[in-house]
C-alpha cells in the first residue's frame, strides 16, 4: 500500500444557509480512503452522509456551501480553506476551481452512483446511447469505440443480450438493471474511486445481493476505491473493509469492519447494532433507536448523542468528546468521539435521563426537545 491515501479529507464542513438557520450538515469530519479500499458511511437519516459525498465531488446545492476544511484527491486540492488576513477562512489558491473539478476529476477520476437510476438516466434516450456519449466526452474516444466500450461494460455489469438492450430506453429495464447500466456508466470512466450513495435501498434485497456481488467482482478485477453510504449494516458487514459512523454531522466512530461489530466503542454504534438483525442474535432481541435525531440547526450541546443515549450521565452534554484512536496495542487504528473514554469524569458522573432511558422515550415525538 502507498503511503499516501488515495483519499483524504479532513475536517470538512458543509452548512445550509436557511431562513430557520443555519444546517450544520457535515461539521468537521475526517477520514481516509485508500487505494482498493471500500470504505462505508453510515448512519440513519439525515445525519449527513449525502452531503458529505457531495461536499467531496463538489457538487453541494444552494443554499449549502462548503465552509472549511480539506479534501485531497492523489495530492490534489478538491477543497482547500486556509486563514484569511482578519482570521477568516477562505478557499486557499491551490483549490480546485468548478471549471477543473468538472474536467479532471469528475467521471474520470471519481464517479457517483446515486441512489436513484432515473435521476441519472434521462428517460426520452435510450441507454446505450447515454452511455455512449458520457464516455465519448469523459475518455475524449470516438463514437464507434465509445460505442464499444458501452457494450462491453453493459456485458461486464451482466446486462444479458448487451447490444440488443443497447438499444431499450430507461423504462425498459428492471430497478436493479438500471443500477447495473449506473454501475457501467461510473465504471467506464476507469475511475479510481466511486462513490454510491445507498446505490441498493430501492432494491429488494435478492437484487441488491446480486448487485454487491457485481461491485465486490468489479473492485477486485479494477481494483477501483469505494466510499459507500448506507444505513444497512447489514450491507457494511457484507462489503466495507472500513466504516465511519456518522452522527448529526460528525463521524462518532471508525474502525476496520470486524473490529466496529465486535470492539464497538461507541454507545450509538451499539445501538444501530442492536436496531438490525445479526446472525448472534433472534429477530426477537432487535431494539429500534429511541428517540428521534436532533435538528442540525442546534445540535445538543457536548455530545451530540447524548440525548438519546442509553449511557448518557451528567457530563455529556457538558463536555465536547474529543475524536481520538482508542485501538488497544496491535489493533488497528479505532477511532471514537465519547467521553466514557476520556479522563473528564464520566465514571463519577450521575446517570442522565435521555430518551433512551426515560418512560416516555419510545420514539414519541413528544419526547423530543422537552423542557429537561
Ligand atoms: N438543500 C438543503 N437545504 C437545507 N438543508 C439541507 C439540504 N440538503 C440537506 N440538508 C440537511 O443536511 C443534513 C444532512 O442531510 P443528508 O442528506 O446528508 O443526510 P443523509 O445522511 O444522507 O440522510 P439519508 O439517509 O436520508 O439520505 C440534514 O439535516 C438535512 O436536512
Ligand atoms: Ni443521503
Amino acid at each position: 500500500m502507498s503511503a499516501e491515501p488515495l483519499l483524504k479529507v479532513e475536517n470538512l464542513k458543509t452548512q445550509f444557509f436557511t431562513e430557520e438557520g443555519t444546517v450544520r450538515a457535515v461539521d468537521g469530519i475526517s477520514f481516509e480512503v485508500n487505494e482498493g479500499e471500500l470504505v462505508g458511511l453510515v448512519g440513519e437519516s439525515g445525519a449527513g452522509k449525502s452531503v458529505a459525498t457531495s461536499s467531496i465531488m463538489r457538487l453541494v446545492e444552494d443554499p449549502g456551501e462548503i465552509v472549511g476544511g480539506t479534501v485531497t484527491y492523489k495530492g490534489t486540492k478538491i477543497v482547500d480553506f486556509e486563514e484569511g488576513p482578519d482570521g477568516e477562512l477562505r478557499r486557499s489558491p491551490e483549490m480546485l476551481s468548478n471549471a477543473e473539478m468538472r474536467k479532471q476529476i469528475r467521471g474520470k477520476e471519481i464517479a457517483i452512483i446515486f441512489q436513484d437510476p432515473m435521476e441519472a438516466l434521462n428517460p426520452v434516450f435510450k441507454v446505450g446511447a447515454q452511455l455512449r456519449e458520457f464516455i465519448e466526452i469523459n475518455r475524449g474516444v470516438s463514437e464507434k469505440k465509445a460505442k464499444e466500450i458501452a457494450v462491453d461494460m453493459l456485458r461486464e455489469v451482466g446486462i444479458p443480450e448487451p447490444e440488443k438492450r443497447y438499444d431499450s430506453y430507461p423504462h425498459q429495464f428492471s430497478g436493479g438493471m438500471r443500477q447495473r447500466v449506473l454501475i457501467a456508466m461510473a465504471l467506464s470512466c476507469q475511475p479510481d474511486l466511486i462513490i454510491a450513495d445507498e446505490p441498493t435501498t430501492a432494491l429488494d434485497v435478492t437484487v441488491e445481493g446480486q448487485i454487491i456481488d457485481l461491485v465486490d467482482d468489479l473492485r477486485e478485477k479494477y481494483n477501483t476505491s469505494f466510499i459507500w453510504v448506507t444505513h444497512d449494516l447489514g450491507v457494511v458487514a457484507e462489503i466495507c473493509d472500513r466504516v465511519n459512523v456518522m452522527y448529526l454531522g460528525e463521524i462518532i466512530e471508525q474502525a476496520d469492519v470486524d473490529d466496529l461489530f465486535y470492539q464497538t466503542r461507541h454507545p450509538y454504534t451499539d445501538a444501530l447494532l442492536d436496531s438490525i438483525p445479526r446472525p448472534d442474535q433472534s429477530v426477537g432481541e432487535l431494539t429500534p433507536i429511541k428517540g428521534v435525531m436532533p435538528e442540525a440547526i442546534n445540535p445538543p450541546s457536548g455530545c451530540r448523542f447524548h440525548t438519546r443515549c442509553p449511557e448518557a450521565r451528567t457530563v455529556c452534554p457538558e463536555v465536547r468528546p474529543e475524536y481520538q484512536d482508542v485501538s488497544d496495542p496491535g489493533e488497528s487504528r479505532h477511532m471514537v468521539s465519547c467521553v466514557k473514554y476520556e479522563n473528564v469524569g464520566y465514571d463519577d458522573a450521575e446517570p442522565l435521563e435521555t430518551e433512551a432511558t426515560s418512560a416516555f422515550g419510545g420514539g414519541l415525538v413528544e419526547a423530543r426537545g422537552d423542557d429537561e
